[in-house]
């Protein structure tokens, strides 16, 4: 009887959070991207589906009102260090000054290019004038309105700072403000997970899912041993490097995990009702009764981790999304995984929280155990092959330059004259901007000048000039934006499995570069009896058409007077992709 009574209760539908009123209720295809355009470069004038559906609402258009910034004359705004690592002073090798009229930005970075746009702002490539590193750099997509805004937006460089380093979180550089906008540096990496996977090809891939199942384990150990919950855990909030590592990011929602009550880690303006915030594909059910606790972030991982085995949609609300969070997996999609997984991800999903397992008994499952092992030496095989191809790299590059110089030392080959390099002042010229510029009203073209590029380019970054999908995620809440390159590495990771497909034959065909019609779109998939739609297409055709492009879009981009691409840069460190002109210039310069 009391089986009776407890089941009834278990499978009542969950109260819908208030805003999924607007979210997809039935069952539908994966979004096709919107291309990224070229006029969508302006701040002002793009917004992709998942910004319209999260971003604040626009400013009212002013109806004559002089802008405030021609009312008084443009002091400089005050640069604001808001990480410890900027407030030590003096701080070795600044190159900033104060009484210059160049923003802190323009005069400590190179910004190499936009790597994507979220709903909080544009993270761009940059290359750092004090220490000749890549970093990231993300910028508030406009100006604080009001001190409860800016609070939000303070809050995620503050939670992201506290965190102790780790090799699976991503790594905080530094934090300011400036023109009433955040600035959050952190390390580089290749693209996000969820991009990543979008380029994977179509069908299952239980062997990637099980390495980024290992990693985000180890992230989220690290996490919780601290006190702290992400609550934000999904792919697009997760970085992929070079290596193919993961490192989790975007500690926005981060919670501190008290012994006797859960507090956020600012404390203040955050509770209950702040439980629906994070992404309702991924939420944890009992979020919605204002529950806390490092549970939820199993429950997320479980849900990007079954996305991303079976490569699916995860419903963001109706059916579909009720039975995941009553414990029912969507079996024509899963019974392609390996008993192991299905189980591993049947205990994530747990409804209750008390059921589920914590991130230590996950890491102590000995499928788990197995899997990380694997992990750990592939991981430290890979990064060891990369230290040393850049550590031969970097050898090769200085033999060169000696060849080159001692071939330069005979006299005959003296009366070629050297190329001039043109002054460094010029090529600041084109980027740097004073400050008053940036200080000017949000939307004008002088303040984003240092930030975006040309208007004809829909390639802004050296890494875009590679990405070769263009299309924006209507689900997701971040980078509406062409995807990264592939990763050169072929690993475990990047290889799917197509031997395990159950009923997704039939997707898997249907998904094949030959589905997509000349114009880029798909055929209409066969619609599934289940509420999970199978996800990520592979636009190859527009790849190959970017790739085609880049190389004229490059030399476009040079025509711009307002962004320097990383051929104009000046080189201070090595690039492994100029060693054959190397080559090429030492045997022209030693030519009679
Ligand atoms: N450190 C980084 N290295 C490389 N690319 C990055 C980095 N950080 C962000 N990106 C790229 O920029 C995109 C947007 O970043 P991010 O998701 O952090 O913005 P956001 O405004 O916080 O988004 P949201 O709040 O909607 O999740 C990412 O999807 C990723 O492609």
């Amino acid at each position: 009887m009391s089986v009776a009574v407890e089941t009834t209760v278990t499978r009542a539908p969950l109260p819908v959070p208030i805003h999924f009123s607007h979210a997809e209720q039935s069952f539908s295809l994966k979004k096709r991207r919107v291309p990224f355009s070229s006029s969508s470069t302006s701040n002002s004038s793009y917004s992709s589906p998942a910004q319209l559906s999260r971003s604040l609402p626009p400013l009212p258009p002013s109806k004559g009102c002089i802008p405030l910034s021609r009312m008084f004359p443009q002091h400089p705004s005050p640069w604001t260090p808001l990480s410890c690592s900027l407030s030590k002073s003096p701080r070795p090798n600044s190159v900033y000054d104060p009484s210059k009229q160049e923003s802190y930005f323009s005069q400590c970075f190179t910004n190499l290019g936009l790597l994507g746009r979220g709903s909080f702002g544009e993270v761009y490539k940059v290359q750092s004038n004090e220490d000749g590193r890549q970093y990231a750099v993300k910028r508030s997509a406009h100006r604080f309105r009001g001190s409860s805004e800016r609070n939000r937006s303070l809050r995620e460089a503050r939670n992201h700072e506290q965190l102790c380093p780790h090799p699976h979180i991503l790594k905080f550089v530094a934090a300011w403000e400036e023109c009433g906008r955040l600035f959050i540096q952190t390390e580089l990496c290749s693209t996000s997970l969820l991009l990543h996977a979008e380029n994977q090809p179509p069908g299952p891939d239980e062997s990637s899912a099980w390495a980024y199942l290992c990693d985000l384990l180890s992230a989220l150990q690290h996490l919780h041993s601290h006190g702290f919950v992400h609550l934000d855990l999904k792919p697009a909030n997760v970085l992929i490097t070079d290596s193919g590592r993961l490192k989790l990011g975007d500690f926005g929602l981060l919670f501190e995990v008290n012994q006797k009550s859960i507090e956020p880690v600012e404390g203040k303006g955050k509770g209950k009702e702040d439980a629906q915030e994070g992404d309702p594909r991924y939420m944890a059910p009992e979020l919605l009764r204002g529950e806390y606790g490092p549970a939820a972030d199993v429950f997320s991982l479980g849900v990007s981790i079954l996305e991303l085995a079976c490569n699916i949609e995860v419903p963001n609300g109706g059916e579909g999304w009720q039975q995941l969070r009553q414990g029912c997996l969507p079996s024509e999609f899963t019974r392609g995984l390996s008993t192991e997984l299905q189980t591993v991800l049947g205990m994530m999903l747990a409804p209750e929280p008390s059921e589920r397992p914590t991130v230590s008994e996950l890491l102590a499952l000995p499928s788990v155990r197995k899997h990380r092992w694997k992990r750990r030496i592939y991981l430290m095989f890979t990064e060891t092959m990369l230290t040393l191809t850049s550590l031969c790299q970097l050898v090769v590059y200085f033999g060169c330059r000696l060849l080159s110089s001692l071939h330069l030392s005979f006299p005959r080959h003296q009366t070629k004259p050297v190329p001039c390099t043109p002054p460094r002042d010029s090529w600041d010229k084109d980027l740097t901007l004073p400050l008053s510029a940036m200080h000017a009203d949000s939307g004008s073209p002088e303040e984003d000048a240092v930030f975006l590029l040309g208007p004809t380019d829909p390639e802004l970054s050296p890494t875009f000039s590679h990405r070769v999908k263009s299309r924006l995620s209507v689900e997701s809440t971040s980078t509406p934006l062409p995807a990264s390159p592939q990763p050169n590495h072929r690993s475990p990771v990047h290889t799917p499995t197509h031997s395990k497909l159950g009923d997704w034959s039939s997707y898997n065909l249907a998904q094949t570069p030959s589905s997509i019609h000349s114009n880029g779109s798909y055929h209409t998939l066969t619609p599934s009896a289940s509420p999970i739609h199978a996800g990520r297409h592979t636009d190859n055709m527009s790849s190959t058409q970017s790739q085609r492009n880049s190389s004229t879009k490059s030399s476009q981009r040079r025509g711009c007077n307002w962004v320097r691409t990383e051929e104009d840069l000046p080189r201070s460190s090595f690039e492994p992709k100029n060693l054959l002109s190397l080559f090429e210039e030492t045997t022209i310069e030693g030519q009679p």
